[in-house]
């Protein structure tokens, strides 16, 4: 699931939630499809903004899902409808993002991190590749020799480190929801002064 919250001064905040750790199971993406399109079609929303429930913004695809046959809207096109918004998202990360949590991340137009997060594409380490725009979009943000790292060995990096690389636009050491519509209200001011 997904829930969608109108804040005032023209913001959608979009938080994921799937507890332990707000993983894309169906539910999930169609939580997501349905409110991305929402804030999209609403005029009034400038930006949005998206995070995860309970200090955990995504651990990537659902691993219990894994055995069953596939429901739900795929990953990918909700992945790709993300960063063909025309409205400014914003990945608010606190706690995790790994594997396609990352990924959904990084199809978002900024990405602010909580200081304590972790980053990482540890797919391999479950014997995959990254399979949601991970192989693309992060070698075009970072380069291909530290995307690489990252891909074959699983590594988690720290939001400091993921600052450094290249990953994240601002690290917080505060509410990583207000700086994150904060940053997003900036965007949307900045983006529309230009047109
Ligand atoms: C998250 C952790 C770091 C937490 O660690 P911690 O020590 O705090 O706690 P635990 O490890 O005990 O975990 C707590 C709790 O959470 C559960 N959990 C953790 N991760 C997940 C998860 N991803 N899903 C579900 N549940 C999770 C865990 O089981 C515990 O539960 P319990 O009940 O026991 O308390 C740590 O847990 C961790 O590191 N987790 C693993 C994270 C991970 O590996 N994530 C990556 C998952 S794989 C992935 O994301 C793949 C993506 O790249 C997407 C792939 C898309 C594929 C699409 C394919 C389309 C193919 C189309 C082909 C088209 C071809 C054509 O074109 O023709």
């Amino acid at each position: 699931m997904a829930r969608y919250t109108r804040i005032p001064g023209s913001i959608a905040l979009i938080t994921l939630m799937n507890p332990p750790v707000n993983a894309l199971s169906a539910a999930v993406r169609q939580g997501i499809t349905d409110t991305v399109g929402r804030a999209v079609s609403d005029p009034e929303v400038k930006a949005v903004v998206l995070c995860g429930e309970n200090g955990k913004f995504c651990g990537g695809a659902d691993i219990r899902e894994f055995a069953g046959p596939m429901t739900g809207p795929p990953l990918i096109p909700m992945i790709d409808a993300i960063e063909a918004a025309e409205k400014p998202v914003v990945a608010a990360i606190e706690g995790i993002a790994l594997g396609g949590g990352l990924e959904l991340a990084l199809a978002c137009h900024y990405r602010i991190a909580h200081v304590k997060a972790r980053l990482g594409l540890p797919e391999v380490t479950l014997g995959l590749l990254p399979g949601a725009g991970g192989t693309q979009r992060l070698p075009r943000l970072i380069g291909v020799p530290a995307a690489l790292d990252l891909i074959v060995t699983g590594r988690h990096v720290s939001a400091q480190e993921a600052l450094k690389l290249g990953i994240v636009d601002q690290v917080t050491d505060g509410n990583i929801q207000e700086v994150a519509m904060e940053f997003a209200q900036s965007m949307s001011a900045t983006l529309n002064s230009r047109c």
